[in-house]
């Protein structure tokens, strides 16, 4: 996944690469009899979780990268964006998303861990009534405040990331297709998904779409056909015919560099 930082100066380009992060956290779980796992979620903003869930014995369920951990990297990411007085001066942060499951799961975690958490912090204070019924050591119940804040203050920075995902004035999900029939059909399914999950679209980009010509070869002349098929599905498909569809050319060149990138861009936000 790549993000782009954009200020009135300058663009930066980040990479999160998901095989060394989850390279990381193979050495990270090896390391320490896995409390390397704690330091490495640590970096994240999410060790709390790996706390309590190593507090209730299930530590050795994180040997293996769970099921999200890109995703949790780019939440994570998120909140630094959100927080660090760094990446105040940036007016604009793209996401480059994974492919649509990806990014479906990237916008329902900080609800998955809304709830994990919360439901976390339920068990813990039956745990700590219970434990307070048998024996109560001041320092211990210093100690669980403690981690039962640390939950909280990462509960607070989810239900954030969740409204930052969902905010219309400062965000918008733009998704980019082509012009063939299977792309198009996922791109309504996405749509459709990000409808439920209230997430603001307003901008479909088809790209690749074949430029006018006047005299098509046969195999161009069939293509154009099989795109025109493509673009007629989008304009009557309920999900995708009301938004604002923007078609940007397939170039005689790939498009690598800056200078390449800008000139496609500016045929695209013209
Ligand atoms: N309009 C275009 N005209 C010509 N070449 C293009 C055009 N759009 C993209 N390409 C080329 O197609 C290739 C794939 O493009 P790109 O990386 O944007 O696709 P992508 O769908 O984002 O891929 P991924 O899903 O792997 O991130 C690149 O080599 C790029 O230069």
């Amino acid at each position: 996944m790549w993000i782009i930082l954009e200020c009135d100066m300058l663009g930066i380009l980040m990479q999160i690469n998901p095989e060394k992060a989850r390279e990381e956290f193979r050495t990270a779980s090896q390391k320490n009899g896995g409390t390397g796992v704690k330091d490495f979620m640590d970096s994240m903003g999410l060790g709390v979780l790996v706390e309590q869930i190593g507090e209730l014995k299930l530590g050795e369920l994180l040997d293996t990268p769970p099921p999200g951990l890109d995703e949790a990297i780019a939440i994570s990411k998120v909140i630094q964006f959100l927080e660090a007085q760094e990446y105040s001066m940036f007016s604009r942060i793209v996401f480059d998303t994974a492919p649509t499951g990806h990014t479906l799961r990237l916008l329902s975690l900080p609800d998955f861990l809304d709830a994990s958490i919360g439901k976390i912090l339920k068990l813990r204070s039956k745990i700590a009534s219970a434990a307070s019924a048998i024996k109560s050591v001041f320092g211990q119940e210093v100690q669980q405040q403690d981690a039962a804040n640390k939950l909280e203050q990462l509960r607070e920075r989810m239900v954030k990331v969740r409204e930052l995902f969902r905010d219309t004035e400062s965000t918008e999900f733009i998704i980019v297709t082509i012009p063939t029939v299977m792309a198009i059909s996922e791109s309504s399914r996405l749509h459709s998904s990000l409808q439920k999950e209230s997430v603001p679209v307003r901008r479909l980009i088809v790209n690749q779409v074949l430029p006018p010509s006047t005299s098509d070869c046969k195999f161009c002349a069939i293509k154009r056909k099989d795109q025109t098929r493509a673009l007629d599905m989008i304009r009557s498909d309920p999900e995708l015919m009301d938004l604002n569809i923007i078609q940007a050319p397939l170039v005689d060149m790939e498009i690598r560099g800056v200078p390449a990138l800008k000139f496609l861009g500016d045929i695209v936000w013209k």
